[in-house]
């Protein structure tokens, strides 16, 4: 018996997903995602990667029941066994209580109208989180000054981690987070990578979606998953990817040595 149980909580099963896209007067459906299956287990940290456009975020979207209205969807959408449908009445009791996001762009975690503090607050009670803001801001390194803010007064990186604080304000079971690390130097990008390891450790199901390359080779990880056209390619430990000799997955690990 492993002391982490290791359950699936999140699951995509042969997902194939297609969006109305407007070209001009057009509309014309774009498929996003090919036959996707990926699962998100209890005390792991799963890595998504892939080159710009492939997919990723409509991953996070698909997960967290975000997919632009009107999305076709097959296959299956699965969060602790529950099977979600596009427009599942459930996704909005679902999110930031069992499955937090961190979005792409910090800024629609947001409103622009009131201070950081004053929505994280709303944020916790909304949710019934268990810590308060200045709680939030400790654990993921945010300065307790930053909750007197409004957003557009944050940094590209403070703003990040407070997306990170407000994903985590719900004690979610399952946390996915899209590119969380792009606005952050070296160092913070490595403690922000080892909050979501730390959040793992203590049970969470994690996936981060990333391009930082260096900050996923140096931290915990254990698994990714390298997508490309819609479709994941590749699924495994680093050194099962190493093996592959695949020139697709070499050349996104290109940038460390
Ligand atoms: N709202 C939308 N309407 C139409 N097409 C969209 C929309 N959002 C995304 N797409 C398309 O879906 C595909 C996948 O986009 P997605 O945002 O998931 O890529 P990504 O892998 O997250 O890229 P990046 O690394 O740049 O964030 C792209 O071809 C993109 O043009
Ligand atoms: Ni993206």
């Amino acid at each position: 018996m492993t002391a982490i149980d290791r359950e699936v909580r999140a699951r995509i099963e042969r997902l194939t997903a297609d969006i109305t896209a407007r070209r001009r007067w057009d509309r014309v459906d774009v498929r996003v995602l090919h036959d996707v299956d990926l699962e998100v287990r209890a005390g792991s940290l799963t890595a998504l990667v892939g080159e710009s456009g492939c997919g990723k975020s409509m991953i996070a979207a698909a997960l967290t029941g975000l997919l632009p209205p009107g999305s076709q969807m097959t296959g299956a959408v699965l969060v602790d066994d529950m099977e979600l449908t596009v427009d599942d009445p459930r996704w909005s009791t679902l999110r930031g209580r069992r499955i937090g996001l961190v979005p792409q762009s910090p800024s629609t975690s947001f409103t622009p109208v009131r201070t950081v503090g004053s929505q994280l607050d709303e944020v916790i009670r909304r949710l019934g989180g268990s810590r308060s803001a200045v709680e939030l801001c400790r654990v993921v390194r945010l300065p307790e000054s930053a909750l007197q803010l409004y957003p557009h007064e944050l940094s590209g990186g403070m703003a990040q981690r407070a997306a990170v604080a407000a994903a985590l304000a719900g004690d979610p079971a399952i946390l996915v987070a899209d590119e969380p690390t792009s606005a952050l130097d070296g160092e913070l990008a490595a403690d922000t990578w080892e909050l979501f390891a730390a959040a793992a450790d203590a049970g969470a199901a994690v996936l981060v979606i990333t391009h930082d390359i260096e900050t996923l080779t140096g931290g915990r990880c254990d698994s990714i998953a390298v997508m490309r056209a819609g479709a994941i390619v590749a699924h495994g430990t680093r050194e099962a990817l190493s093996a592959l000799r695949d020139t697709y997955v070499a050349d996104l690990f290109a940038t460390v040595t």
